[in-house]
């Protein structure tokens, strides 16, 4: 067990907990549901503490975990779905923050399509990274849910690595958007441009199609 004491730099917990709040006071992070993590370096991260009010986050309700998903203060209770973000800072050693929300428009459209959300024509494209053109489809892989969250980490893991995950964000099926970025800044980035952009989907689709 690493009980290392980490002092946890005041900058990146206030960065963390304002975009939390933001996401909260967006209704994207309903009934405690969502968590939100920061790297601090290559084993360790910042990460909400499980079953905390997202509109209301304090500081004091962040905490340290490593990468083998152990907390640091072995008191306190890490979020429930700690071994994605870990997961994800270990596949990408350029990503610094991992943002999930539980949305309306982000749970009904994973429950709609089988294996990825097809996005295509929208200028809000260009706020994800590496997309420079409505013109473009972005598509956004979906995961089954499972309360197993080490063994959907896996199966993040083998389509990680079989290169079906190439946009800063995705799936999990009725359960809302994992996102993320290297820094607050551009995971925040990437989570309104994927809310928006599966809100407007979501209201094509109630509207009967296209409104073109
Ligand atoms: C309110 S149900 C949501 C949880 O089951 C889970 O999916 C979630 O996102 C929050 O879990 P948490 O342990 O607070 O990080
Ligand atoms: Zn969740």
């Amino acid at each position: 067990m690493d009980t290392k004491k980490f002092d946890i730099p005041a900058d990146k917990a206030e960065a963390l907990v304002e975009v939390v709040r933001f996401i909260g006071g967006q209704n994207w992070s309903p009934a405690t549901g969502g968590n939100y993590s920061l790297r601090l370096d290559n084993f360790h991260c910042l990460i909400t503490q499980s079953s905390k009010d997202k509109r209301n986050l304090q500081t004091s309700d962040l905490m340290v975990c490593n990468f083998n998903n152990q907390a640091l203060d072995p008191t306190l209770k890490p979020s429930a779905e700690t071994a994605l973000h870990t997961k994800l800072y270990q596949l990408d050693s350029e990503i610094g923050c991992v943002l999930h929300t539980h949305s309306v428009p982000a749970t009904v459209l994973s429950r709609s399509v089988s294996e990825q959300v097809r996005i295509h024509g929208f200028e809000m494209q260009k706020a994800l990274y590496g997309n420079t053109s409505h013109t473009e489809t972005v598509c956004v892989s979906v995961f089954d849910n499972n309360q197993d969250i080490p063994a959907l980490a896996k199966e993040v893991e083998r389509k990680w690595q079989q290169g079906n995950i190439n946009q800063p964000g995705l799936l999990v099926r009725g359960h809302g958007l994992y996102a993320w970025g290297r820094d607050v800044f551009e995971a925040r980035r990437h989570v309104e441009g994927f809310e928006f952009l599966f809100s407007c989907l979501w209201q094509e689709r109630l509207a009967g199609g296209m409104l073109l």
